[in-house]
């Protein structure tokens, strides 16, 4: 994307909320001509959570093609060179009296491991001043077909632009908003359920802990594991990876109901701290490795997993949802050597890239924004709804398979792991270059 000197923007572009995927969307735009981006961040500054981030290669692709590789490349914990490989491993707790039951499937995807404080960091740095403004809460926003969106803040504050895009997380005020109004338009109630996250039966408790509190011989230290098994009520598995160059050992371990998934959103338990005795007591069963590993997380947090219902939309008329606002999934679609995580922030990236793309483009048609606008808007949701939609299943259904609880495969290794495979096709294919490409032609198609 070209640099911008331009002062009198073609497009105004509006985002809401400064995390992984408003701070990229934002970098992308400052790089276009003719397009003015403003960030409106409810808190007073950005800010990750401390724990770890992986990464695929594809979304690594991304970042390095708006030159972001070196910065990126200082505090990745494995710098991408191609070639890196991927496999994963079962582990069962369930047998550990026998000895382990392993079970290897490769993968020839790489991916790459961040420290999410420092991942954040190089968007923020790569951010030119005054694009963002802190401390404005978005309370909602109107709009009049072809004519704009009004924005209104708690601070009693207003701002206008040509498109607004909601980047405000799983929780998204702007997803409620405009799935309320749609709703109400047509007159379909059955959209509402679209409004809310729904839990999805899991629970997380996360921790990190520094390597020298580990006997040097554990195995997370030396490698990512995964740690899966059975107990009498719940499903569980365990995950571990050394990021911050192998200093830190990040841990998140997983505990699921599954019955329960669906059930009502509840603000008041979504992330808690939580006793250590508590995770000590939901993992007492499991083999020596995974204890001694919990018992020196000190201070964990405890997570209800949640996720979103595959929303049938992104976008109603001049305002687009991206990243977690609309497709906010379960941490089980990322996975890199025996460990898995999550694929969220990688989507959202990739929202970002091809929304990029076709705005860049918009800027740079001659025919009136009014109409090149909702084209492009459509266009990145032809593209990008299937696709992330495909990820956010694939990510609540792999969580099933590491936890034996899939009524085809159960624990069943032989054709468990395959079938796991299978779960990352999308990882390679279609590549992002072909998507924008893809998408710059359905913009094409709908302006001409
Ligand atoms: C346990 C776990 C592990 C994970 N691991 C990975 C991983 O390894 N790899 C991966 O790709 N993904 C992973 N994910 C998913 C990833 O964390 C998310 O997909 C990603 O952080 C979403 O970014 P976002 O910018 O869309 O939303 P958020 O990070 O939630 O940012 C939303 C921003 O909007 C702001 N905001 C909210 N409301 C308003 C408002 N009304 N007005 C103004 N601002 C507002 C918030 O303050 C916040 O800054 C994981 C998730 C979990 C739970």
């Amino acid at each position: 994307m070209d640099a911008s000197n331009s002062t009198t923007p073609k497009l105004k572009v509006a985002i809401c909320g400064g995390g992984v995927s408003g701070l990229f969307l934002a970098v992308a735009l400052s790089r276009c001509a003719g397009i003015q981006v403003d960030v409106y961040e409810a808190a007073d500054q950005f800010k990750e959570i401390g724990a770890g981030i992986m990464i695929w290669a594809r979304t690594w692709w991304i970042l390095e093609s708006l030159g972001l590789g070196p910065a990126f490349s200082k505090i990745a914990h494995a710098p991408p060179d191609g070639s890196i490989e991927t496999g994963f491993n079962f582990r069962r707790s369930d047998q550990a009296q026998e000895g382990f039951c392993f079970q290897m499937v490769r993968m020839p995807y790489g991916c790459v491991r961040f420290y999410r404080v420092s991942f954040l960091d190089v968007f923020i740095d790569a951010l030119p001043e005054n694009v963002a403004h802190f401390g404005t809460r978005l309370v909602s926003y109107s709009q009049e077909i072809g004519r704009g969106v009004n924005l209104s803040f708690a601070d009693g504050s207003t701002a206008t632009c040509d498109i607004f895009v909601g980047c405000d997380g799983i929780k998204s005020c702007i997803r409620g908003q405009l799935f309320r109004e749609v709703s109400e338009r047509s007159g379909n109630s059955d959209l509402l359920k679209f409004v809310d996250p729904v839990w999805t039966g899991t629970i997380a408790y996360r921790g990190l802990i520094p390597v020298e509190r580990l006997p040097p011989h554990h195995r997370s230290i030396v490698e990512p594991m995964m740690y899966c098994g059975k107990s009498k009520s719940l499903l569980q598995h365990v995950v571990s990876y050394s990021i911050s160059a192998g200093s830190v050992v990040n841990v998140v371990t997983f505990a699921s109901e599954p019955q329960n998934e669906g059930k009502p959103y509840k603000e008041d338990t979504w992330v808690s701290h939580c006793p250590q005795q508590e995770l000590l007591d939901c993992y007492a069963h499991w083999e020596p490795e995974v204890e001694q590993l919990l018992s020196q997380i000190e201070n964990p947090t405890k997570w209800f997993i949640h996720h979103l219902r595959p929303l049938p939309f992104y976008v109603d008329g001049n305002v687009a949802l991206l990243g977690d606002a609309c497709h906010g999934m379960a941490p089980h679609e990322g996975i890199y050597a025996e460990y898995c995580t999550g694929a969220g922030a990688g989507q959202a990236i990739e929202d970002a890239y091809i929304l990029a793309s076709l705005l860049e483009q918009v800027s740079k048609e001659t025919l009136p924004i009014q109409s090149t606008l909702p084209c492009a808007l459509k266009a990145y949701e032809v593209i990008r709804l299937p696709f992330a939609n495909h990820v956010l299943q694939g990510s609540y259904d792999s969580g099933l398979m590491y936890e034996f609880d899939n009524a085809e495969y159960g624990d069943n290794y032989e054709v468990l792991g395959p079938a796991i495979e299978k779960q990352w096709h999308w990882v390679e294919d279609p590549s992002p270059q072909v998507e924008r490409l893809r998408a710059l032609e359905c913009f094409k198609d709908l302006i001409s």
